[in-house]
């Protein structure tokens, strides 16, 4: 099958090269000229684990390429993904700019019939406005049909999550467009649900909302856990046994970020109070993360009340390990306290640094590894679990002015940082206070 994608970013780009290495011939479209100069070079403008290679393979292999060019990039194809962004609005609601500047795109460039399919996570009811969008630009012999096929893949796996993810929805009004993206996506192995358009454009924020209760409910819990004494960790891995609820998505720590929770959560309240339903759970959802993603300054307050000349390192800016998208990073808002607080920041990201330096306020130093950035530091702020900072050699911290680490991702556990002599405070567990003297530089 001949195919379009519109919008590159970490689902368009992942959807092309996914869709290409099934077999199909997919012609990728961006407005970003730097971006589309790269990927024609095989070069990834995201990073993404795997995405690079499948890239220059599929490339290599001619079923694969890319254009700035709506015109070029749309002829012939009998399909037409959109996968454009859908960024907060100031009052949370989506906006739709970028999906109906798409619409257009499409109106105004294609010679032959196609099915549009959306990707972009957009609010019930969109697809509907696509169509009408594209058939009142369109030239007048031609069809179209829209289908909605929202995107579930996780920013660090997204490769892994395409040909092994549980879930394709497709919802369509026709039983021809429907089957028509079955087809397309068969070869994947995924299992397929197909439904209406409105409830599969409703399952993707459900989805995400669902899955943003269970982290502010755990977060919650382990809040009320470091009150009472208990341990978050064995609460989530006995509430986890349950299969009823599941072990996934119970990891406490400092709040969700990234790209989508943050904006879908909010989008979902607004996209509710436009029929009128106040959508409770959800408001509270979001304002327990908001209040979360500020623990961690209140902890090294506790310690370190007057953190001025102090330096700090601050390790792991991105939203999550193994992506380098800092949007919606926790890093964002603590790095701008403990400026504000006067602290020195000496931030380490093993991927994140490139696209943090862009983002974070000017006045963070970036280290070339964890070890120098903890080297001399009065505490240490763990933000960001990637493996590289899991399993760090924890006498390293001894290189520290005083061993203080406040963790807001409970990389390690109490007896091994306690057997190090560590000021360990984490999230939902026991403070570790077990404090020695700074081993001599
Ligand atoms: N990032 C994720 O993990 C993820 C996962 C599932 C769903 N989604 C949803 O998918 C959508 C895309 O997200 P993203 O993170 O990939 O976005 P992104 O912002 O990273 O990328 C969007 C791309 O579209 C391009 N673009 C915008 N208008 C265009 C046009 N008219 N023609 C051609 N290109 C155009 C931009 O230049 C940009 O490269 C959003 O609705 C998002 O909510 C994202
Ligand atoms: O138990 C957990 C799981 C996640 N998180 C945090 O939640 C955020 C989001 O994590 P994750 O869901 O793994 O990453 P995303 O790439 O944002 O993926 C989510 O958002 C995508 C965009 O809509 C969806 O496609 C995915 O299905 C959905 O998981 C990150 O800050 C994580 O640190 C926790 O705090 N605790």
């Amino acid at each position: 099958m001949k195919i379009s994608v519109i919008g590159t970013g970490y689902v368009g780009l992942v959807t092309g090269v996914s869709l290409s290495e099934i077999g199909h011939h997919v012609t990728c479209i961006d407005v970003n000229q730097d971006k589309v100069a790269k990927m024609q070079q095989g070069i990834s403008p995201i990073y993404e684990p795997g995405l690079s290679e499948m890239m220059t393979k599929n490339i290599n292999e001619n079923r694969l390429s890319f254009t700035t060019d709506h015109r070029q990039g749309l002829k012939h194809s009998d399909v037409i993904y959109i996968a454009v962004g859908t960024p907060e609005n100031h009052d949370g609601s989506a906006d739709m700019s970028y999906v109906i500047q798409a619409a257009r795109d499409i109106a105004e460039n294609i010679q032959q019939n196609v099915i549009v399919v959306t990707k972009s996570t957009v609010p019930v009811g969109t697809n509907d406005m696509i169509k009408q969008t594209i058939q009142s630009h369109m030239a007048a012999n031609l069809q179209m049909e829209v289908v909605s096929n929202p995107e579930f893949l996780k920013e660090g796996s997204a490769i892994h999550d395409s040909f092994h993810g549980d879930r394709i929805v497709i919802g369509a009004e026709s039983e021809y467009a429907s089957n028509v993206i079955e087809q397309i996506n068969q070869p994947f192995g995924v299992p397929i649900f197909k439904t209406d358009i409105k409830s599969a454009e409703m399952i993707k924020y459900a989805s995400n909302a669902f899955l943003a209760t269970k982290i502010s409910f755990i977060n919650e819990i382990s809040n009320i856990c470091e009150l009472l004494g208990a341990n978050i960790e064995n609460v989530s891995t006995g509430m986890g046994l349950d299969q009823r609820i599941g072990s996934q998505f119970l990891k406490a720590g400092i709040g969700y970020g990234g790209s989508c929770f943050p904006k879908d959560t909010k989008a979902l309240i607004q996209i509710a109070g436009n029929v009128e339903y106040e959508f409770e759970l959800l408001k509270g959802v979001v304002n327990v993360n908001k209040k979360q993603q500020g623990i961690l300054i209140g902890k090294l307050n506790d310690c370190l009340p007057i953190l001025t000349g102090k330096r700090i390192a601050v390790l792991g800016l991105a939203f999550k390990p193994n992506t380098d998208d800092m949007r919606e990073s926790a890093s964002i808002r603590v790095t701008e306290e403990l400026i504000k607080q006067g602290a020195h920041v000496i931030a380490y990201d093993p991927i994140a640094m490139g696209n943090a330096k862009s983002i974070l306020n000017p006045l963070v130093e970036y280290a070339d590894s964890i070890e120098e950035a903890i080297a001399d530091s009065e505490a240490a702020l763990i933000l960001t679990d990637w493996d590289e900072i899991k399993n760090i050699e924890l006498a390293l911290f001894k290189t520290m002015k005083k061993p203080l680490v406040i963790d807001g991702r409970n990389c390690f556990s109490l007896e091994a940082v306690e057997s190090n002599g560590i000021e360990y405070h984490s999230i939902g567990r026991p403070v570790a206070t077990k404090v020695i003297e700074a081993a001599p530089i």
